[in-house]
Formats: C-alpha cells, structure tokens, sequence
C-alpha cells in the first residue's frame, strides 16, 4: 500500500465532443430474470467510439457528480488508450440475487462451469434464516470443493454481521463483501470476524468513496472489489490497483455485454486474479445488444470487444422518454468533467 497523495476526480486523458457521444448513440432496456438491487430492467446508453463499442450506464439513481465517473470509464473504454491485456479468458462466479433456496439450482444452471457462487444477502425485508437456507442451497449446489461468497450490500451492523458469519460457518465462506456500511465498522467486524477466518471484501467502500484508497490504508479490508464504470474506467481502475497492495476482484455493475467488455478488459490487464471475477451477469439478462453476448462458458467470460446488432439494439430500445432523460444524462456528467478538467 503506497502512500496515496489525496486522489483527484476521475476524469479521462481527453474529453471528446458531447456531440461525438451522441451522435449514434443508443438507449437500451434490457429485462432482468430475476430482480437485482430493486432492479427488473438495466438500462444503458451505447456509443461507437474509435476503439469500438463503450457503456454509460450508471444506475438510475446516481447523481451528476457520480455519473461523471462513469461516463469518464465510457470515454476511456471508446476513445483512450487500451492497456495490455495478459489473459483472453477470465474465470467467473455466478451471482445468486436474494431468492428463495428453491429457485437457486435453476438460476446456478444458467452459469455453466463456475465453481464460485456469489449470493446476496440481507436483503431488505429478508430474514438471516432465508439467508442461511440461500446459502446451503449454494454450497449443495457447488459441493465441497467450490466457493461460496456473500454480498451484503452494507445491510447489517457490526453485531448482526458478526451473528451472520457465524450462521454462515458451516458453509464455509469464500469471504464477506461489503458486510457493513462504513470504513470503521469494517475494520471492527474484520478484527472481531478474525476467528472466524472469513476474509472481508470492500466494494461500496471503494466505488463510493471520495478516496477509493481509504479503505485499503485504514486496513479495513482483506480485499478490494473493482468496478471499472464507477472508478471511472479501465486506466483509472488499474491506478486503484495498483496502489491499494491488496489482492481484487474484477465485478461488472449488472452491465450489458458492452459494458462486460469493459470489464473483461480490467480484469485481463491486472497480473494477479485470485479469485473468480463478478462478470458472468449477462446471464441476468432475458437478452443482449450482441449476438455474441459475453456469457460464462465452462466457467469464464471472453476477453474481446463486443460488436451490437442493429435488430437486437432496435428490439431492446428503450422509449423516447427515456432516450431523453439518458441524453440529457449524458449531457451533465459531460459538462462535470470538462469543470473539472478545468479546475
Ligand atoms: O459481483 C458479482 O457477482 C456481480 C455484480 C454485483 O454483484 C453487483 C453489481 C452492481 C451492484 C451491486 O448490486 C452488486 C454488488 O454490490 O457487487
Ligand atoms: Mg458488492
């Protein structure tokens, strides 16, 4: 871990013309199998940039001044400079949203291959026994010599996170992501969870943070999750990782296969993955914008650009109200970067 001078705003080599970001640029929905995060339908904004198609999909939620670092990842993944790649396979994990035990084998079919299974839990509304029961099916589901890990969202307090990695401990964690909402609770429960041998995973503690380094300098971490969107892009990712001294996990934000791409590139350009990577979510997806989608085959995504279908991106456009307010997005997250390019 360097000693990390404080980090400036993501913003990419160069900012190329609003216009060039909008000219072709399409507006798509696609549907979810399964509800993600209060998720049914992604919705993203695809452009062709010189190096080949890029995503702007930040969720819909976000505000300006964090869209700006996605848009930043857009610009870099489309217009900038690509970095080495040292893999053209990535190993993934499947991704289990909160349902109940019964639906899971169905869902871990549609990931063949993939010995790692990341299941959410503390859903609100939930209960810690339909975790467990998640959980189990996961594990029965994997056997004894495939990985379970959690994703909590920051759901719980330090107590019940403790009460829930010790409800978890006949499954045998992989480990723990983002258990808890703050830098110092993290590193609370990682000191009181040290019996217990669940390594913890910071995610919302790194891709919201103002200083996605902070995490790993308080020592509040035994890995970092790395989404290449949110931390502004591959280029800007791979400074992260650099840095931070900490092992990662490349994870997609529930991205189209574009936006995979993207991500399959990060994780292809960062010498050491010691865990399956987060980017088999195409599988999520009813449909994609590519007749090839990045879907996990024997347990691992492709590292290479993804060319959309013009009938597929027609069938999956989203309505013009919609294609207005992602422009209009787009719009404000790129007049935030040209501020802060002159600031
Ligand atoms: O890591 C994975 O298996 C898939 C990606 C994933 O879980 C997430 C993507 C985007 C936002 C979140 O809902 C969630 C996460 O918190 O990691
Ligand atoms: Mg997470």
């Amino acid at each position: 871990m360097s000693d990390a001078s404080q980090p400036s705003p993501v913003l990419p080599p160069s900012i190329p013309p609003l216009a060039d970001l909008l000219r072709d640029a399409h507006v798509v929905a696609l549907p979810l199998r399964n509800r993600f995060r209060g998720v049914d339908v992604r919705e993203a904004l695809l452009v062709e940039g010189p190096n080949g198609w890029t995503e702007f999909s930040p969720f819909v939620e976000y505000e300006t001044e964090e869209a700006a670092s996605w848009l930043a990842a857009t610009i870099d993944f489309g217009w900038g400079p690509s970095a080495p790649v040292s893999r053209r396979r990535v190993e993934v994990n499947a991704t289990l949203p909160a349902v109940p035990a019964e639906l899971v084998p169905g869902i871990l079919a549609r990931y063949p291959g993939c010995r790692t299974v990341k299941v959410k839990v503390a859903e609100p509304g939930g209960t810690l026994a339909d975790d467990v029961a998640r959980v189990a099916a996961a594990r029965k589901y994997v056997g004894d010599d495939g990985r379970v890990r959690i994703d909590a969202n920051m759901n719980w307090t330090v107590d019940e996170a403790v009460d829930a990695l010790l409800a978890f401990a006949p499954y045998r964690l992989e480990y723990a992501e983002q258990p808890v909402r703050t830098v110092p609770e993290l590193k609370a429960l990682r000191e009181l969870a040290a019996p217990l041998g669940v390594p913890i995973a910071a995610d919302e503690s790194v891709r919201k943070a103002t200083d996605p380094l902070a995490v790993a300098r308080a020592g509040a971490a035994d890995l970092l999750v790395i989404k290449a969107q949110p931390l502004g892009g591959v280029t800007a990712a791979l400074g992260i990782v650099a840095e931070a001294g900490l092992p990662v996990v490349v994870s997609s934000a529930i991205d189209t296969s574009v936006g995979l791409s993207m991500g399959a590139h990060l994780a292809a350009s960062i010498p050491s993955l010691p865990y399956a990577c987060g980017l088999g979510t195409a599988a999520m997806f009813t449909s994609d914008v590519t007749r090839e989608p990045l879907l996990p085959v024997d347990g691992a995504i492709d590292v290479r650009r993804v060319d959309v279908d013009v009938d597929l991106l027609r069938a999956a456009a989203a309505p013009d109200i919609r294609r207005a307010w992602w422009f209009e997005r787009v719009r404000a997250a790129h007049a935030e970067l040209e501020r802060r390019a002159a600031s």
